[in-house]
């Protein structure tokens, strides 16, 4: 493993144009495609991607196209697990999705961080990254983003269109931008 994939594997702070990464995002960006240019009735060629392409995808698991990640390996889905249209993972640190989680369309799991106050770092394109959690039987609704670094609590619901800037507990109901706890389930 090359220096700036140890890096970023690390949570620190890497360049994306490393050629090591880029051949894996080229890898992680030809599964996708085909894994969206497959028809309605291809579930087993569907699957058959998905398995080449994640690192972990549970039985029962299941996701609809168009999909789209950075590297795929970084990305474990537990069992019976849904992720509707056009789920976004930018997976430059890991993304663990548990059991019986369901994803609403245009959901965006976002690992990926730029310098902040060193606009110079930020220039020369240092990024970094910190990884995502969602416990078992989590439902988001359509539009949800999730921040780097975030973990959401098993049995929670996020509303449609919230973002998720900040860790939230097991069995809540949370919404809003910034996402707030309204209430417990
Ligand atoms: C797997 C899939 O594909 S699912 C995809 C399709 N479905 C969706 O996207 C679901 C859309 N609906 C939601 O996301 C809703 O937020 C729900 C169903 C989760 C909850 O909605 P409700 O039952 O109406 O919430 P509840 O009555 O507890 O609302 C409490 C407060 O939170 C507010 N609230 C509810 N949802 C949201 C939201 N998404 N964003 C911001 N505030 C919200 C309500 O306005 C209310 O505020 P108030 O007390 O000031 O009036």
């Amino acid at each position: 493993m090359g220096e700036h994939k140890q890096r970023m594997v690390r949570g620190e702070l890497y360049k994306d144009s490393d050629p090591e990464l880029v051949a894996e995002r080229r890898r992680a960006q030809s599964l996708c495609d085909e894994f969206n240019r497959t028809g309605p009735e291809e579930t087993e060629r569907r699957e058959q991607v998905l398995r080449q392409l994640l690192g972990k995808l549970g039985d029962g698991s299941w996701i609809m196209p168009r999909f789209q990640c950075d590297y795929g390996y970084l990305i474990e889905i537990g069992a019976n697990s849904f992720l509707n249209y056009d789920a976004i993972l930018l997976d430059c640190a890991p993304i663990t999705i548990g059991d019986d989680v369901s994803i609403g369309p245009r959901c965006q799991l976002l690992t990926a961080l730029h310098p902040m106050a060193d606009h110079e770092a930020r220039r020369q394109r240092w990024e970094s990254a910190a990884p995502i959690a969602i416990g078992d039987n989590v439902w988001f609704g359509g539009g949800v983003i999730v921040c780097p670094g975030v973990t959401v609590g098993t049995n929670t619901v996020v509303g449609a269109g919230s973002v998720v800037t900040r860790d939230l507990p097991d069995g809540v109901f949370a919404a809003g931008n910034p996402a707030r706890v309204i209430r417990s389930l």
